[in-house]
């Protein structure tokens, strides 16, 4: 299991709270003992729709094979508080396959430690990965070290990246990232995104902590 930020429970009449809830419903256990891999599988098909070439046949038979599973899904629809895919934090980046699926190494008041193994699914051109996958993965992880020094919840005002050097794929990088300083609301985070020794991208962004109810 990741290392995971503590996060504290919260009730259902929280629904209308506003933006990035510092709190909520804490379970490892929606959507049963094998989410989990369910979402590594789901990953993996990213991964191999994005290298294969299908006959026109495959394509057929695999897209009734999705029509199924879809039709499956839709009596199952929740909201965003209560998706495994994004609360199941036991699971790399809390289950949420919108996100890369990094691995939190540590996590507090004085910054976020991960690491991500960009894959197939991310590419960007010529074997590097995509530079929005970078700041994705720089965005969630920048709010999250924002939100633990500042016991608040923050919405991104801007998210610069430098792209130092060519982020693999198929490699387990080291990400780090860290509240610079807090000026009223306004919270500077840093954060660095290495392979081994070598730079592959830096992070300079504000997060701005938002008032009561504020969405
Ligand atoms: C454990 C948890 C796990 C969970 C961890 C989960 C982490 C998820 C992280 C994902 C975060 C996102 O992607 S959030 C989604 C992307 N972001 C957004 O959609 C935000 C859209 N923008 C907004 O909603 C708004 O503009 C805000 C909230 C950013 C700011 O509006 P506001 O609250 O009215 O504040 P405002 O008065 O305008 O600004 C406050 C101060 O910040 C400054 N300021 C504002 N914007 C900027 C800017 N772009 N560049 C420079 N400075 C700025 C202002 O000059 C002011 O300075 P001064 O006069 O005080 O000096």
């Amino acid at each position: 299991m990741s290392a995971q930020p503590d996060v504290e429970s919260s009730s259902a009449s929280d629904a209308h709270e506003g933006g990035f809830r510092p709190t909520f419903d804490v379970s490892t256990e929606r959507g049963g003992p094998n989410y989990g891999k369910f979402v590594g599988q789901v990953r993996e098909f990213m991964d191999r729709v994005r290298a294969a070439l299908p006959s026109a046949e495959l394509t057929d038979e695999l897209l009734a094979d999705l029509k199924s599973m879809n039709a499956k899904l839709v009596d199952f629809e929740t909201d965003e508080w209560t998706s495994p895919s994004g609360t199941r934090i036991d699971l790399p980046a809390r289950g949420n396959i919108t996100l890369p699926p990094y691995d939190i190494v540590d996590a507090g008041p004085d910054g976020v430690d991960a690491t991500i193994t960009f894959t197939r699914f991310n590419l960007g051109g010529n074997g590097a990965a995509h530079g929005g996958f970078v700041a994705l993965l720089f965005d969630d992880l920048g709010g999250m070290a924002a939100a633990l020094n500042i016991e608040g919840i923050c919405r991104t005002a801007y998210l610069k990246i430098d792209y130092r050097s060519l982020t693999p794929l198929n490699s387990e990088l080291a990400v780090r990232c860290w509240v610079d300083r807090v000026e009223g609301r306004k919270v500077y985070v840093r954060g660095t995104l290495h392979e081994g020794d070598r730079l592959c991208a830096e992070m300079d962004a504000l997060f701005i902590k938002l008032k009561p109810g504020q969405p």
